[in-house]
């Protein structure tokens, strides 16, 4: 029987003897890159916190004690040391999620995987167990040194410095990287705190050498103990944090658990904020993580342990590949363009103009409401910014979008990758919110190509407009077969009208959004053998409704939008108000996401659940043609 088999919780982990533990780390490490290369997910950051999460759970009593992360990609050991040992479905329909989550544990708090947010809910449990007398609870937060690049965390960090008498052990798992290398002044802050002999490698040899020495050992010894900051400086210059007013304990080997735990019992018996600092290795013990200079197998897909293959290649273009080469194509004809990642470079597709362009790349570090306002500083000055990011992540720099771009007309490009259901990553990475939350920004306008040429062209009209913000946005994955129009009618790109024998003039208007165009097209087909003439139109830009949809709109019996994105204030709702606004009184019905947060499952499950498929758009445009329009004689065009 192994020994990881025996742990049920994190009492079963504090019986095992210490000299047990390199076998635990190391059954752990074999168990990970099994299970994760069948299933996918986050393996380099998991194989790089064993250790780690090891001697947290054997120096605190969660779930008393409260153990945070920061992004939550790296909880997997967390989950395995807690009573979660089957991985089979990670990521899946249900099963475990890729991140903590409170359905599954009380041992989980955080399930937003939106980084830098760890510190400030610390801040906020801290507190609350300070108010309610709790002395018997710790609060211990896991930030990555990427994660603390997000002014979130800084925020945090301030508030929490301010008070030297709440208990909070702030965990810094510093392996050098987000995805790529980590960026910036703290970065290289970091860096000085590693390079230099660490204070307690220091503090370990003086400990050995001096308490051997009879007599006088073991007073020098902690007189040297005790020393001020001057002595640690000369060792280990601590400047920032403890000049901020945090203990700092570091740095500390992260895969030595008998230090790790020693520094984390240093640490919760200190009474106020401190900051273990453990330096570890992402991807560890996995020789082809190790290796990966891209991001160190930061998120893999099923592949073979040994080659590193995917086990299902996909075949197809990516949108993100189809953005990034046109983003070449740019960078040549625009020597005013210039693009900005936040600690994402490779994922959004950015990398080959960074090769090709390396002056004209900024990559802000997870600092997303910075990487916006700097863009529109950018624009101030006379450049155009590419601001590439997940469409999720976009949210946290929405003010910044609204007031520091659009309120001063500035022309930035925003583009949106993983825009609609993602799926497998879960609810705060679904990309359902920028169609609605983008509304209310004045002057913004905002496309959704259908397909490959669209993308190029809207990218290309999007970087002519140089006094409103611009949003191109598209999902994730392959981008599909090219989708061509028959007729534009301003600018709204007609794809398809059917036509029923016997029947006159068309009945319903399908507006589908993005790359929801081949799925309409599939349910053109159906409801025009339901006996509905039909005609697909693509707007190409959705933000401001193109008044040809107006048009467009009165000639039909029924309107129905189809967008993957949440319904609540989406392009279905702004085309509606429009409608209003012309007077046309149309019956309009907007398809998208239930405005939930999706548990995390498959996007092709998630979107079968949620009717945005062809059959699925097709029944529910039937049936709402059917129930709406008895009086008109379904089929019976309207009186122009
Ligand atoms: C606001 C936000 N932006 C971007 C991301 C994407 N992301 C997920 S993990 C990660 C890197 C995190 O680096 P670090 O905190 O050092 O953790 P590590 O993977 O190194 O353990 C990034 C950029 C995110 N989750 N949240
Ligand atoms: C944790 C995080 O935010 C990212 O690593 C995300 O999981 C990557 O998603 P993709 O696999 O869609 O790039
Ligand atoms: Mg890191």
């Amino acid at each position: 029987m192994s020994l990881l088999s025996a742990v049920h919780g994190p009492a079963d982990l504090k019986r095992l003897p210490a000299n047990r533990l390199p076998e635990l780390a190391q059954e752990i490490r074999d168990f990970l890159i099994e299970a994760v290369s069948k299933t996918g997910g986050h393996l380099g950051p998991n194989l790089g916190v064993v250790e780690l999460t090891i001697a947290l759970h054997r120096v605190f009593d969660s779930p008393n004690d409260r153990i945070l992360f920061d992004t939550g990609h790296q909880s997997y050991v967390h989950k395995l040391l807690t009573g979660r040992q089957d991985f089979s479905r990670l990521r899946a329909r249900g099963g475990l999620s890729g991140y903590p989550s409170r359905a599954e544990s009380e041992h989980d708090v955080i399930e937003n995987s939106h980084a830098s947010t760890v510190l400030s809910y610390a801040d906020g449990i801290a507190k609350a167990h300070q108010i309610q007398g709790r002395t018997d609870r710790q609060t211990v937060a896991v930030i990555g040194d990427g994660a603390l690049t997000g002014g979130l965390a800084w925020e945090a960090l301030n508030n929490i410095a301010e008070a030297q008498d709440r208990p909070l052990v702030i965990v810094v798992n510093d392996n050098e990287r987000s995805y790529a290398k980590t960026i910036g002044g703290l970065a290289n802050h970091l860096a000085t705190l590693r390079t230099t002999q660490g204070y307690e490698r220091f503090l370990a040899w003086g400990k050995e050498a001096l308490q051997r020495t009879p007599v006088v050992g073991q007073p020098i010894f902690e007189a040297l103990h005790g020393a001020k900051k001057g002595f640690k400086d000369s060792f280990a210059p601590q400047g920032m944090f403890e000049d901020l007013g945090l203990k700092y304990v570091g740095p500390i080997d992260g895969h030595d658990i008998g230090a790790v735990e020693s520094a984390l019992r240093r640490a919760r018996g200190f009474g106020g904020p401190v900051i273990v600092h453990c330096l570890t290795v992402k991807g560890r013990g996995y020789r082809p993580a190790e290796q990966d200079e891209a991001d160190r197998f930061h998120a893999v897909n099923a592949m073979d342990p040994y080659t590193c293959l995917p086990i299902s290649p996909s075949g197809g273009t990516s949108w993100t590949s189809v953005f990034s080469e046109e983003m070449l194509e740019v960078g040549a004809q625009r020597p005013d363009v210039v693009a900005i990642t936040a600690a994402m470079l490779q994922p959004v597709g950015l990398a080959p103009f960074a090769k090709a362009f390396p002056k004209r790349i900024f990559d802000v570090g997870i600092a997303e409401q910075h990487a916006v306002t700097s863009a529109a500083g950018l624009a101030t000055a006379g450049l155009h910014p590419v601001v590439a990011v997940y469409a999720t992540f976009l949210n946290r720099a929405f003010d910044q979008v609204l007031m520091d771009v659009a309120l001063h007309k500035l022309g930035v490009t925003f583009v949106l990758d993983r825009a609609g259901v993602t799926g497998n990553d879960g609810a705060s990475h679904n990309g359902m919110w920028d169609l609605s939350v983008l509304q209310v920004v004045p002057g913004l306008r905002l496309a959704a190509p259908r397909d490959a040429e669209q993308l190029r062209t809207q990218l290309h009209e999007a970087l002519e407009v140089e006094d409103a913000p611009t949003v191109l946005r598209f999902p994730k994955g392959e981008v599909g077969p090219p989708v061509p129009a028959v007729e534009r009618v301003g600018g709204v790109d007609v794809l398809q009208r059917t036509r029923v024998p016997g029947r006159a003039g068309q009945q319903i208007l399908l507006v589908s959004v993005g790359a929801m165009a081949g799925a309409c097209l599939d349910a053109a087909a159906l409801l025009t053998a339901d006996g509905f003439a039909t005609t697909v139109v693509d707007p190409r830009w959705v933000k401001p409704v193109d008044p040809a949809l107006i048009r467009l709109a009165a000639q039909h019996t029924l309107v129905v939008t189809v967008e993957d994105n949440g319904r609540t204030g989406g392009v279905g709702a702004a085309i509606a108000q429009a409608l209003r606004d012309a007077e046309v009184d149309t019956p309009l019905r907007d398809l998208g996401l239930r405005q939930e947060f999706l548990d995390h499952a498959g996007r092709g499950e998630i979107m079968e659940e949620a009717g945005l498929t062809g059959t699925g758009i097709a029944a529910q445009a039937a049936a709402y043609a059917k129930h709406l329009l008895p009086e008109r004689g379904v089929n019976e065009p309207r009186a122009s």
